[in-house]
């Protein structure tokens, strides 16, 4: 399989902390990159630096045949790269529904608060992206049942199945998680996981994603970057990192 995206000296300073040191990755069409490390170790930096919220100071970064970091991050989401957030960015007083036609106009989502958003497209369109949220996205997520309840109140592990629902109506190409296992109960984890194997069945997504819970992401993952202080330390398969020292000592063992 090839790369769909690949990284080489990425490089990202804020005053005088080094974000990013001279990152260097790729990540295979079609599997799973897990980016773990411990607390600051950069991981939504780079993140960011892929979806463009930040630009690096020095690199290259190559996305399906394009030079990612010249191009402006909204044009980034219409290359089909969608992505998630650590904390839960989701609109508490829109339903189920609402928050993830919001996901479909990427392009509207600089100007969340617009209300032409749901006035924009016309109705036979309207109807067709909710049959099609309805089929694609609610069913697998299992989240039907509570597709017009409100956001606020639901239980956690439902919004974050939403933020998932959000990304995946996008229908990406590469979808990057932040977090997508925290603080949540084993059960919880389980479906989260089982969703991002039916959309990578289904949707043929790539996954890049972000986590601190072991067992989740080595259960998922086919390729691990591991960060520790801006610099990758380890990279591979997660056999290969697990028995890794050098995260053994800044990762594995203070787990
Ligand atoms: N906007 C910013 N301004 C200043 N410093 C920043 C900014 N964003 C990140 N940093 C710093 O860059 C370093 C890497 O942070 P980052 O959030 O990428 O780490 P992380 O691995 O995602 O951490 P965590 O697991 O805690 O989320 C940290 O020292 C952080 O304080």
């Amino acid at each position: 399989m090839r790369d769909l995206l690949t990284l080489e000296g990425i490089t990202l300073g804020f005053g005088g902390i080094q974000a990013l040191s001279d990152v260097s990755a790729s990540v295979r069409e079609h599997s799973v990159t897990a980016v773990i490390g411990p607390n600051g170790a950069g991981k939504t930096s780079l993140f960011n630096v892929i979806s463009g919220f930040y630009r690096a100071n020095a690199g290259t970064a190559r996305y399906d045949g394009h030079d990612l970091l010249a191009t402006p991050s909204n044009a980034r989401a219409r290359m089909g790269i969608a992505r998630t957030f650590q904390n839960i960015a989701l609109f508490q007083g829109l339903s189920v529904l609402e928050n993830i036609k919001l996901g479909a106009h990427a392009d509207l989502r600089a100007n969340l608060l617009s209300a032409s958003v749901f006035l924009g497209p016309a109705a036979g369109e309207e109807a067709a992206l909710t049959r099609r949220i309805d089929e694609e996205i609610l069913e697998p997520l299992g989240l039907a049942e509570i597709r017009d309840r409100p956001v606020a109140g639901l239980p956690y592990g439902q919004q974050k199945r939403l933020e998932l629902a959000r990304a995946m109506v996008m229908r990406p190409r590469l979808l990057m998680l932040d977090e997508p296992f925290a603080g949540m109960p084993p059960p919880e984890k389980r479906r989260m996981a089982e969703a991002i194997r039916s959309f990578m069945r289904t949707g043929g997504v790539t996954t890049l994603l972000i986590d601190h819970d072991m067992e989740a992401v080595m259960g998922l993952s086919d390729h691990v970057v591991v960060l520790n202080f801006g610099k990758v330390i380890a990279a591979g398969d997660v056999a290969m990192v697990r028995r890794h020292p050098d995260v053994i000592e800044a990762y594995l063992g203070a787990a």
